[in-house]
C-alpha cells in the first residue's frame, strides 16, 4: 500500500492534510492518533470508499477508488460493530455472508481460525462483547484477504479475549497477511505492529518501527512525593520539572529524561542534602503511550 500527499476535506473542514506512508506486503502497519486526527477518513480512502481530494494512493497495485471492485475482492475490513440479526446463530451469520462472496473460505474453517467453533450453534444475541467482535474479524477473513484493516479490534474486550485476539492477529500476519491496524489501546501497537504512524491533527506527526518511535526519548524516573515535602518543593533537572499524578499527599512524581544515570545521581544528591528516602524510585524505556501523549500535548500546547 502507498500513500502519498493525501489531503481529504469536508466541505470547507479539511481532516487530512498530506499524510503519506507505505505497508509493505506481509508487514502489520498501525495507524494511531488523538480522537478525531482524521485515521478513519485516511483508512475510508485507501478502503476504496472515498476519493481523494488531493494525493495518490495504491493499494495491491490498483486505484482502490476506481478499481473499487477488483480492490475489495482481495482486502477484507472488520468495522467497528457489524450489524448482526440477533436471533441467527453464528453458523448461520457466516453462512448467510457467505453467499455475497466468490470464492469464501469455508464456514468450519474460518470459525476454528477466530475461536468461535464451540459457539457455531449460539444465537448471535447471545454472544459475549468479545465474542461478537471474534465474528466481525471471521466476516473480514471470509474471502481469504491478502491485506485485512482492523479498525480497533478489540475494543471492549477483557484483558484475556484482549490476549487471544492478539494471538489470532499474529497468526494471520504469520500465515502472510498484510495487517493495517487502529487502535487506542498503545499496548496493542507496541504488542503487534511492525511500524507505527502517530497521526495528529491531519498529519503524521511520527512514524517508523516501536524502537525507532521510542529512540531519543529517554526514559522515565518516578518516585512517590516523600512526607514532609509537597510537590513544589521537588528539584527541577536538566531535562525539566516533573509531573504528578494521585491524589494530594499520595503524589507521585515522574521525570521525563534523556539520560538516565546523571538524572539519578542529581535526585540522589538533592536527597541526602535534604536528609529524605527516595523509597520505591521506578525507572523504565519510554512507552509508545508516552511519546503519544507528549505529542498529543504539543498539539494541545500549540493552539
Ligand atoms: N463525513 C464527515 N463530514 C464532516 N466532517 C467529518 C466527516 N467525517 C469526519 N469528519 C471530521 O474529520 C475529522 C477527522 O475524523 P476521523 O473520523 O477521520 O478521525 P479519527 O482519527 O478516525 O478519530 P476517532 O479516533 O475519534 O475515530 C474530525 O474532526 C471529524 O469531525
Amino acid at each position: 500500500m502507498e500513500v502519498q500527499e493525501l489531503h481529504q476535506s469536508y466541505g470547507d473542514y479539511t481532516a487530512v492534510r498530506g499524510v503519506s506512508f507505505t505497508v509493505a506486503r506481509g508487514e502489520l502497519f498501525a495507524l494511531l492518533g488523538t480522537n478525531g486526527a482524521g485515521k478513519t477518513t485516511t483508512l475510508e480512502v485507501v478502503e476504496g470508499y472515498r476519493a481523494p481530494t488531493s494525493g495518490q494512493v495504491r493499494v495491491l497495485g490498483l486505484d482502490p477508488y476506481r478499481d473499487g471492485p477488483a480492490v475489495r475482492r482481495r482486502i477484507g475490513v472488520m468495522l467497528q460493530e457489524g450489524g448482526f440479526f440477533n436471533e441467527l446463530t453464528v453458523r448461520e451469520t457466516v453462512d448467510s455472508w457467505r453467499g455475497f462472496i466468490t470464492g469464501a473460505r469455508r464456514t468450519a474453517e474460518v470459525l476454528e481460525q477466530v475461536d468461535l467453533a464451540g459457539r457455531a450453534g449460539t444465537r448471535v444475541g447471545q454472544l459475549s462483547g468479545g465474542e461478537r467482535r471474534r465474528l466481525d474479524l471471521a466476516l473480514a477473513v471470509l474471502n481469504g484477504p491478502e491485506l485485512l484493516f482492523l479498525d480497533e479490534p478489540t475494543t471492549g474486550m477483557d484483558p484475556e479475549a484482549r490476549r487471544n485476539t492478539w494471538r489470532l492477529v499474529k497468526e494471520l500476519r504469520a500465515a502472510g497477511t498484510t495487517v493495517v491496524l487502529t487502535t487506542h489501546y498503545l499496548e496493542e501497537a507496541q504488542q503487534l505492529a511492525d511500524r507505527v504512524a502517530i497521526m495528529t491533527e491531519g498529519r503524521i506527526a511520527a512514524t517508523g518501527t516501536v524502537a525507532e518511535v521510542l529512540s531519543g526519548r529517554g526514559s522515565r524516573i518516578s518516585f512517590p512525593v516523600p512526607h514532609r515535602l509537597h510537590p513544589a518543593d521537588l528539584p527541577e533537572l536538566p531535562d525539566g520539572r516533573p509531573v504528578f499524578d494521585g491524589a494530594p499527599g499520595h503524589q507521585t512524581a515522574a521525570y521525563a529524561v534523556e539520560r538516565t544515570a546523571p538524572a539519578l545521581a542529581a535526585l540522589h544528591r538533592w536527597a541526602a542534602d535534604l536528609g529524605v528516602e527516595l523509597d520505591g524510585i521506578e525507572v523504565r524505556s519510554a512507552s509508545l503511550e508516552d511519546v503519544f501523549l507528549e505529542l498529543a500535548h504539543e498539539k494541545a500546547s500549540h493552539r
